[in-house]
């Protein structure tokens, strides 16, 4: 129980009182002096309430608190106190709720929005009195008082205990599944489609819920598969109607639903932090990969097959792309060299490269990684020089050779890239003007994506060693 450093009897003239944004019980009747002294004490309460309640949810921080109510326009909150309790009396229970605009999922899968929804939007009782129907007569007062009906209510994050008591005394079970934080059941929404599917009904047809799953052909389900809804107990109904019919109707159905099941990536739990909502595609595409580990059952093998088509549709892409600029790049450097009378695509790397020091293997730019080593050999050779006719994609298969990238990058008088070190090294000597001494090897290497060479310095030529690594796309 929750006591107070002062007489609360005053304020509860009644078990049950109901504060609005003035933060008086609305039974009061006093001066300003009075006012001013109630909705202190009100604050008080209702920000201990509120704590309590919070804690009670492991919640960071309370959903109710006196300045939000103060705030508020369409809120209130209920208080439900023991006069007779301690010296002072205590507060046992408090219920916040309030109307929302809200845009909402129906059973249909079809969005709507809905004006001035009644919302339950905080409920606690205090640990010490829980389960002695104290909750239900707290919210029964709500309901009259607010003429609401329970399931025309939607719930913010209910925790497991509320399922269980909206459940225990409304028959409150099949929720409409949403993509915000709000639980809805079926029935919200009164229209004569929502009925069709209402546990108070018929039996559900087996379009719109099959297993527990809701699947309609609405575009969100397309979009986001099926849902769980949270019901055993209606499989088990149907199933035992169906008894009596035939075993092959019963295995195909079964097979539906192994497939079915196969679709739903996200499982809510039920809870304040797991409101049963739409599956979100996006994290389909991001945990299909990984999710069969943590799922279970059978969906496992499929979502990491989908994972391994999604990262190949990626490569190829990314290969598209590539094939693109070089093509690109190609294209532009045949039109350059149109005028000359030798249609050789690409000039000797000796004529355009001086190098410093003649490195056996450094006369051509480095070879791209290539999938194949078998295709690489036989286009670079052992002296790893390109051949003297180009070959094109269409005759090595290779997607990634890029002599043509390799020419927009073409070494110059002033470059030479030496490969000798690594495989993934580059070095790039710049020619310093001449005149220009430096004093130290990282002097004038301000450059952040360079290093100095391990070499350092300058060569014997007056060339400054940087190191490079390889853009490995190319
Ligand atoms: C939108 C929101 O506010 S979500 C947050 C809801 N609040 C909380 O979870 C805070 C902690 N819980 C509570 O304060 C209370 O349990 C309340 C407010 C949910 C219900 O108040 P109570 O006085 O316990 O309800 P009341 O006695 O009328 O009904 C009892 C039924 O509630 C459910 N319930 C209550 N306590 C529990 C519990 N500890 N575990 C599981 N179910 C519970 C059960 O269905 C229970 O019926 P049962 O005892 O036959 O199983």
């Amino acid at each position: 129980m929750v006591e107070f450093r002062f007489d609360i009897k005053p304020l509860f003239p009644q078990p049950i009182i109901k504060v609005a944004s003035n933060l008086l019980p609305h039974t009061f009747r006093g001066d300003r002096r009075q006012c001013l002294d109630a909705t202190s004490k009100m604050s008080e309460i209702i920000d201990r309430l509120g704590q309590l309640s919070a804690i009670s949810q492991g919640l960071n921080k309370p959903v109710t608190t006196a300045q939000r109510l103060r705030m508020s326009e369409n809120q209130t909150i209920y208080l439900l106190a023991d006069t007779e309790a301690g010296h002072n009396g205590a507060v046992i229970g408090l219920l916040k709720v309030g109307t929302k605009d809200l845009y909402l999922f129906d059973e249909k899968g079809q969005t709507r929005k809905m004006e001035q929804s009644p919302s339950i939007l905080d409920f606690y009782v205090h640990e010490s009195r829980q389960r002695a129907g104290l909750g239900k007569r707290l919210f029964e007062t709500m309901l009259n008082e607010e003429h609401w009906t329970p399931v025309k209510c939607s719930v913010d994050r209910p925790s497991e205990k509320l399922l269980g008591f909206l459940r225990k005394h409304y028959g409150l079970v099949r929720t409409i599944p949403q993509a915000n934080n709000f639980v809805l059941y079926e029935g919200f929404f009164g229209d004569e489609a929502s009925q069709n599917g209402s546990r108070n009904g018929h039996a559900a047809s087996p379009e719109r819920t099959k297993n527990g799953l809701h699947i309609t052909d609405s575009p969100n389900t397309q979009l986001f598969g099926a849902t769980y809804l949270g019901d055993e107990t209606s499989k088990q109904k149907r199933f035992g109607r169906r008894g009596s019919e035939s075993q092959q109707h019963h295995q195909q159905q079964q097979q539906q639903q192994a497939a079915l099941l196969q679709q739903i990536t996200q499982i809510s739990p039920n809870g304040r932090y797991g409101a049963p909502r739409p599956t979100c595609s996006m994290a389909e595409i991001i945990h299909a990969g990984s999710a069969s580990s943590g799922k279970g059952g059978g969906g496992g093998s499929a979502e990491s097959n989908r994972g391994n088509e999604i990262a190949d549709i990626a490569e190829q892409l990314q290969m598209q792309h590539l094939q693109a600029v070089e093509n690109h790049i190609e294209y532009e450097l045949e039109q350059e060299q149109e005028p000359e009378p030798e249609p050789e695509p690409e000039p000797e790397p000796e004529e355009v490269i001086t190098p410093p020091t003649p490195p056996p293997k450094s006369k051509t730019p480095t070879p791209p990684k290539v999938r194949s080593p078998e295709a690489a050999e036989s286009i670079i050779g052992d002296n790893r020089r390109a051949p003297a006719f180009q070959l094109s994609k269409q005759h090595t298969g290779m997607k990634n050779r890029s002599f043509g990238v390799g020419m927009a990058v073409m070494p110059t008088g002033k470059m030479e890239f030496n490969q000798e070190e690594r495989e993934d090294f580059g070095v790039v000597k710049i020619n310093r003007p001449l005149g220009n001494e430096i004093t130290s090897p990282v002097q004038d290497n301000t450059d952040a994506m360079s290093t100095v060479s391990s070499t350092g310095g300058l060569t014997d030529q007056g060339y400054n060693d940087l190191k490079f690594y390889h853009n490995k796309l190319w």
